[in-house]
């Protein structure tokens, strides 16, 4: 089966843009209104985003939406466990990005400065108030990572748990990778717009891989029927 075949015989939308920058455009309109329509409807709207390299031309292009920032609430649906002077920080990639709104926004961090643990615990309380979030934008890594859910992770089913899963966990350190915090499926899901922005081929076949069932990749997990996947050829 085609990819299209695949997104569609499981229920997911697709949509294809000509190049990186069309995505970003159209990522910032989609986000912006499902923020515009939460805000509308109950006076506040709460998102989650992705940080690594992929996300800097679509928050550029959500910096310029004409939005009440006061009434968004943002996240991240993972982090490294750094501070946001480091350049690894995520957090650091959001707020330069959206430099001209940062004051007025709600930021809930997830690096909390007192160990990987415990601020998972701290952020799993908070997110408690927060769920579901009106907008979540996945990202994903071409070895099939979905936020922080890796697939050399030995916790990985106790994170990828819809039922029991704690809704921000610690991710240990090994030899790849710094210690990092990542929110779960069961933080995940249901969002009132869920989206996965890949571009490449080489994502794009991960995708294909993980809609095949093969391979046990972490983003499998998040591949829902409400998913829109969109996608670009690399820029
Ligand atoms: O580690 C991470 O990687 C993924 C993918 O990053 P990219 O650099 O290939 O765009 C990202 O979605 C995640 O938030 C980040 O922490």
């Amino acid at each position: 089966m085609t990819f299209e075949q695949l997104t569609r015989a499981r229920g997911l939308h697709l949509q294809q843009h000509v190049d990186v920058t069309a995505q970003a455009e159209w990522l910032a309109c989609r986000v912006a209104d499902q923020l515009r329509k939460a805000i509308t409807e109950k006076g506040f709207a709460r998102m989650a985003l992705s940080g690594g390299r992929s996300p800097q031309a679509f928050l550029r292009q959500l910096a310029g939406q004409s939005l009440d920032w006061s009434r968004i609430g943002l996240t991240l649906v993972d982090e490294r466990w750094v501070d946001q002077h480091s350049a690894d920080s995520n957090a650091a990639l959001l707020r330069d990005a959206l430099a001209e709104h940062w004051t007025q926004l709600h930021w809930l961090p997830l690096y909390r400065g007192i160990s990987p643990a415990a601020d998972a615990e701290q952020v799993s309380a908070a997110l408690q108030a927060w769920l579901p979030f009106d907008v979540v934008v996945l990202g994903m890594g071409v070895d099939g990572h979905c936020a922080s859910l890796f697939a050399d992770d030995p916790q990985l089913a106790q994170w990828l748990d819809p039922d029991a899963a704690p809704l921000c966990v610690p991710v240990a350190a090994n030899a790849q990778r710094l210690p990092r915090l990542s929110l779960t499926p069961r933080a995940l899901v249901n969002a009132g717009l869920q989206l996965l922005a890949i571009s490449g081929e080489d994502k794009r076949a991960t995708v294909q891989q993980a809609l095949t069932g093969v391979g046990g990749l972490p983003v499998a997990a998040l591949l829902q029927p409400s998913l829109t996947i969109s996608y670009s050829p690399a820029g």
